[in-house]
């Protein structure tokens, strides 16, 4: 994370979250773009989430990835309270390996959106491309950094086959 001020959160909704959550950080640590990352649970802290929500815009965030598993509540909560775009990660449960946290992120009433990813890590690596992608609308750094990403999955593929034959 760089010492700017955060224009991008990470939320989730228990530190048992991290470990997918961390998939996202990463991909905002390689951009460059200052974030940061808290707990906050809709069911345990419902006054900091709303709090959190409401002074959101006015605290400088452009972009709220929220992660959050079972009864995840916790993404479309916040969408609630704040007009700035929400991406929901679905961390995958024990119970019902994600699906519970798919269904609870995905399923919003019209009017308020929440972008819902994959569930689990490779879920919470696009909430992170997708949030730089929202900031690259305004960002010339960020579409050059971009294309450079894209270019390095294609070279991985290309090198993926050379080495089957
Ligand atoms: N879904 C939510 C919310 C919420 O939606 O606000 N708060 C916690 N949790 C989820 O509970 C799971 C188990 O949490 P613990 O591991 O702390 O028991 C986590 O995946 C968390 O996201």
């Amino acid at each position: 994370m760089t010492d700017s001020k955060p224009i991008v959160a990470v939320v989730m909704g228990s530190s048992s979250d991290w470990e997918t959550m961390k998939h996202a950080c990463d991909i905002l640590d390689r951009f460059e773009v200052p974030y940061m990352k808290q707990v906050i649970s809709a069911h345990r802290t419902p006054e900091l989430m709303a709090q959190f929500a409401h002074d959101a815009r006015g605290n400088g965030l452009h972009v709220i990835i929220a992660g959050a598993g079972g009864a995840a509540h916790l993404p479309g909560m916040i969408a609630a309270q704040t007009t700035l775009p929400v991406i929901g990660v679905p961390v995958r449960s024990h119970a019902l390996s994600g699906w519970d946290s798919l269904l609870s992120i995905v399923q919003m009433p019209g009017g308020i959106p929440v972008a819902t990813t994959a569930v689990g890590n490779s879920g919470a690596t696009n909430a992170g491309l997708l949030a730089v992608q929202i900031l690259s609308t305004t960002d010339e750094r960020l579409v050059t950094a971009l294309a450079d990403y894209r270019n390095e999955l294609k070279e991985k593929v290309a090198q993926s086959n050379a080495e089957l034959v």
